[in-house]
């Protein structure tokens, strides 16, 4: 407690009305006292610094201006968003941010009424404010008591897609929305486009000194005397921005480019946005992610996802690790395929760190993409580089592969091409909670005729399947693997390029067997040693293979043993709907044998530590013995003795 900053204003911010109080300079310290506590905060936790830091100034002077929850403000990602949440009473949890039974560290619904609506996938928040207003207008502001609607959106969101189908919208209806642009230059890598750089060139030439009348508001808002300077500051911006801004032909006023770390500027701007705003408003504000704290501002990703750490040298704490990171060994081993055959080729959607593809990019720049936050045009322009003869991989975390879900359809499936998805991030990720969990991507994928999928039980499984996915020219395939550490198991020289649809023996053994899908491989192998104890020695199988089926091995199980059980760290309708039916099809079920399927609940589980969340999910070593012992009907027999 002795090392917590002093935050005399800040700790008399219960709620954001609080700030009302406050002088304009009394609000300056507040965002300093803000940013410390930030900081303080994130050291203890972990999770998502540099974003916050970049957002304290706006954060305070949006919520001294506006009046939530009566209005709408809607963070974009939301990763940016702890300050808010130390400005909308929960700063006495913000050190549970992220842990089980804490804060999540995004905004929610559930979680706060400040929070209007929940994110952690990009470039929403244009789109749910514009639904925000056009409601307060249908349904007359004073009675559902809704107010402005205000997104916050960063220019890496502003990489996607859904952000312009937005702008384009909200342009036709005319509606009053304010849109902050938060530019700090910064994705989580460096951002990437044209985009990037026409943001860039808005304000390139001009220092903020020379803008500071600008600053002040769109001229039209303007009280008379302001007028004339920021006519002309305002004329020069739009020829740099040749003949008007982009956010102009769209039907949005725009303002900027502000520097939105001074209170001096943000505040009038702001309020005269308030005061005058009849239709879409776009402010461009100027930051810098990691602001104000050293040590995330000289990061390459400038602080965008911490460790917990040491405040005063800013080290962060992280436990040594004993095995390769999958996404390592998916990396390394692309490069080395990459290495002997020229068509492969990668494609990332804003996460080259995140998915190996930084190795990648490294030693063969030319063959490797990032998109931006664009997973819908990262699915499609795949399918155009395999139908144009290479071998592209698309390295998607599950979770966001959702979002280029019809293009999987349409684009790839339908046209059967190769395309190859690296899928990171598969199964219950811990720390980030529901919105990232990976749960969904074996349902949706195993459904599409011709698709080839697996899943890797360990990091040499993976290795296996890089291999694979790289001679598969017979239609999509795609591969999974978890986040963090392998098991530690020996490596392969090289990756071996498995039988489609063929799975593999683990050990045998009698009356029951486990057939596992993916890396909860692990548990099942702990499971076998509690069972053995009990004098039950099951068989194990490995799967490796959703689509197709290894019907031979999964048949022989049935046939061999009393009971079936099927593990996969997914969703229902994944793995075990697909040996079910198989089963039943074949009439398997006519002739007795018992059979379950263990499955990700049909529940969105919140964030804990991957295994506190399996253990939520039932799906751990001793969740497995238990199920086991119950189909054997062991368990019963064991009560009524
Ligand atoms: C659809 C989707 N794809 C990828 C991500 C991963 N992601 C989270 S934050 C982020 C960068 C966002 O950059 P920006 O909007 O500029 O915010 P900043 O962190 O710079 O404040 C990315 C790529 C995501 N959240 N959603
Ligand atoms: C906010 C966001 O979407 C990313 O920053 C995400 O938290 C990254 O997750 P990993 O840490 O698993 O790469
Ligand atoms: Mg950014």
């Amino acid at each position: 407690m002795s090392d917590r900053p002093q935050t005399p204003l800040l700790d008399r911010v219960h709620t954001p009305a609080d700030l009302k109080a406050f002088s304009d300079t009394e609000l300056r310290q507040v965002a300093d006292e803000l940013r410390a506590e930030t900081i303080s905060a994130v050291s203890e936790t972990g999770g998502h610094l540099g974003a916050g830091l970049g957002v304290v100034e706006l954060t305070v002077a949006l919520h001294a201006v506006w009046d939530a929850p009566r209005d709408k403000i809607v963070w974009d990602v939301s990763h940016q968003s702890y300050p808010h949440k130390i400005l909308t009473g929960r700063r006495d949890r913000i050190r549970t941010l992220r842990q089980k039974d804490g804060l999540s560290g995004f905004t929610k619904r559930s979680e706060s009424p400040y929070d209007p609506f929940g994110a952690a996938h990009s470039s929403t928040s244009i789109s749910a404010s514009l639904g925000f207003a056009v409601a307060r207008d249908l349904n007359g502001a004073s009675e559902t008591g809704h107010g402005d609607a205000i997104a916050v959106i960063g220019d890496g969101a502003m990489s996607a897609g859904m952000a312009y189908e937005a702008m384009n919208h909200a342009g036709h209806l005319g509606k009053r929305l304010i849109v902050i642009l938060n530019d700090n230059e910064m994705s989580i890598a460096p951002p990437v486009g044209a985009m990037s750089s026409y943001l860039s060139r808005l304000y390139a030439e001009a220092p903020f000194h020379s803008l500071k009348d600008v600053a002040k508001g769109a001229v039209s808002f303007l009280p008379e005397p302001f007028r004339e300077g920021a006519r002309r500051a305002k004329d020069m911006i739009k020829g740099m921005a040749v003949g008007g801004t982009l956010f102009e032909a769209l039907g949005f006023s725009y303002i900027g480019p502000i520097d939105g770390h001074d209170m001096e500027s943000l505040l009038p701007v702001l309020r005269t946005v308030k005061a005058r705003a009849d239709g879409p408003i776009l402010i461009h504000c100027i930051t810098k992610k990691g602001k104000g704290y050293a040590p995330a501002e000289g990061r390459p990703d400038r602080g965008h996802a911490t460790a917990k750490f040491d405040v005063s040298s800013g080290e962060q704490k992280k436990a040594a690790s004993n095995a390769p990171a999958y996404t390592k060994v998916f990396g390394q081993t692309l490069v080395e395929l990459a290495e002997e055959d020229s068509r492969i080729c990668a494609v990332t959607a804003a996460m080259p760190d995140g998915t190996g593809l930084n190795l990648m990019a490294e030693r063969f720049p030319s063959r490797c993409f990032d998109v931006g936050i664009a997973e819908q045009h990262g699915v499609t322009f795949c399918a155009g580089l395999a139908a144009g003869g290479m071998r592209p991989f698309a390295a998607i975390y599950s979770t966001f592969l959702q979002r280029g879900f019809d293009q999987v359809v349409h684009d790839v499936a339908i046209q059967r091409l190769p395309v190859r998805f690296a899928i990171d991030r598969a199964g219950l990720v811990g720390a980030d909670g529901a919105t990232h969990a990976g749960s969904y991507d074996v349902a949706y994928l195993a459904n599409l005729p011709g698709f080839t999928v697996m899943a890797a039980a360990d990091e040499a499984e993976l290795k296996h399947m890089v291999a694979t996915a790289a001679a598969h020219d017979d239609g999509p395939i795609a591969f999974r693997y978890p986040r963090g550490e392998g098991m530690g198991v020996e490596m392969p020289e090289r990756g071996e390029i498995l039988e489609i649809g063929k799975g593999r023996m683990i050990r045998e053994g009698a009356r029951v067997a486990i057939l596992s899908y993916g890396a909860r491989l692990k548990e099942v192998l702990q499971a076998a040693e509690a069972l053995e104890a009990r004098g039950i020695n099951p068989t194990i199988a490995d799967a490796r293979f959703v689509k197709p089926l290894d019907r031979e091995l999964i048949l022989g199980l049935a046939r061999d043993h009393e009971a079936l059980v099927t593990i996969e760290e997914g969703a229902i309708g994944g793995f075990g709907s697909h040996v079910a039916q198989l089963l039943a099809e074949e009439g398997v079920f006519d002739t007795g044998l018992k059979y379950r399927s263990m499955v990700l609940p049909d529940t969105f589980i919140d964030q804990a530590s991957p295994a506190d969340m399996y253990a939520v999910a039932r799906l751990n070593a001793s969740d497995i013995e238990a199920k086991v012992l119950d189909v054997l009907g062991v368990a019963r027999m064991e009560k009524r003795a």
